[in-house]
């Protein structure tokens, strides 16, 4: 790890009115162009880690740095994806997209903005589709606005809760490979949020697994083992591939209840790291 990440978390607790806390105790670092993966299960907090990084919330207790600086409400410098797209129903696609490069660039002119837009949208395939609304589209042409926007103002860090849960599978693959081509063409920093350890192994290069909430933890840190970049059609033949995936599995299948986060051999600063080859 290096001396400046771009994300310092130390010490995050969340707690809503008097309940136990969702989570406690959680450190952790991102540097800049890594793509993370968290992974849980539900209730554990995750997606409140990302609004926290999102500067959409607050948290209870703890420290966030962002290239040094203590976060201070939502950036252009930190893009979300949502599970839903959030996209502006009245607006068509492009404009939609315009509508995040001009906040993001308010001194360009229309025909730069309208040029910024073509590329992004050519870069997600869709075109052709630019004056088409929403409601015209289908679920994976609208996460494909939601990701052409995200992209389209160059945040330092992307965020992603679960963008492609609500696809349907064949949808979902050709999507997930070109976020992967796309993150890694530009080093993009990315946090997302996903239950599919397939797309954890495909996409991130480290993996943070939590324990079951209340009073969750980041449990230990697996690397991912298989370089980049990688392909969907290569993951699962890689040597690595099999362990990894049973060691995700077996997290969230039977270590995530039973955690013990009073054991001596356990630092919530420095959570175990793991790191599996063939
Ligand atoms: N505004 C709120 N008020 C009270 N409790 C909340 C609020 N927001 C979240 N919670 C609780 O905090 C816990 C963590 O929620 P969060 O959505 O962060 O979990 P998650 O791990 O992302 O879950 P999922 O995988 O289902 O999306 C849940 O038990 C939820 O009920």
């Amino acid at each position: 790890m290096s001396a400046h990440p771009l994300v310092r978390v130390d010490g995050l607790m969340k707690r809503f009115g008097t309940a136990a806390p969702v989570f406690a105790d959680v450190h952790f670092r991102i540097e800049e162009g890594e793509f993370v993966c968290l992974i849980g299960h539900s209730g554990c907090g995750k997606t409140t880690i990302l609004n926290v990084l999102a500067g959409l919330d607050e948290a209870s207790d703890g420290t966030v740095l962002f290239a040094d600086r203590e976060l201070d409400g939502p950036s252009l410098d930190r893009a979300v994806i949502f599970q839903g797209h959030a996209l502006l129903p009245w607006l068509d696609v492009e404009s939609n997209v315009a509508f995040a490069v001009r906040s993001r660039w308010p001194r360009w002119s229309a025909q730069q903005v309208l040029g910024h837009v073509a590329h992004q949208l050519d870069v997600v395939g869709l075109r052709h589709a630019a004056k088409k609304k929403p409601s015209a589209l289908s679920g994976g042409m609208r996460q494909r606005v939601g990701i052409a926007r995200a992209l389209a103002i160059q945040p330092r860090m992307l965020l992603m809760d679960e963008p492609f849960s609500a696809l349907d599978a064949l949808t979902r693959g050709t999507l997930q490979d070109e976020v992967a081509r796309l993150c890694a063409e530009t080093s993009q920093t990315v946090f997302m949020i996903t239950h599919d350890v397939d797309e954890a192994l495909l996409l991130a290069d480290r993996i943070f697994l939590m324990t079951n909430g209340p009073d969750a933890r980041i449990a230990e840190i697996v690397v991912n083992t298989i370089p980049g970049p990688r392909r969907r059609q290569d993951v699962h033949h890689h040597p690595a591939y099999p362990a990894l995936r049973n060691h995700l599995l077996d997290f969230l299948i039977e270590r995530s209840r039973g955690f013990d986060a009073g054991a001596t051999n356990y630092d919530p600063k420095n959570p175990p790291e793991i790191r599996l080859v063939a």
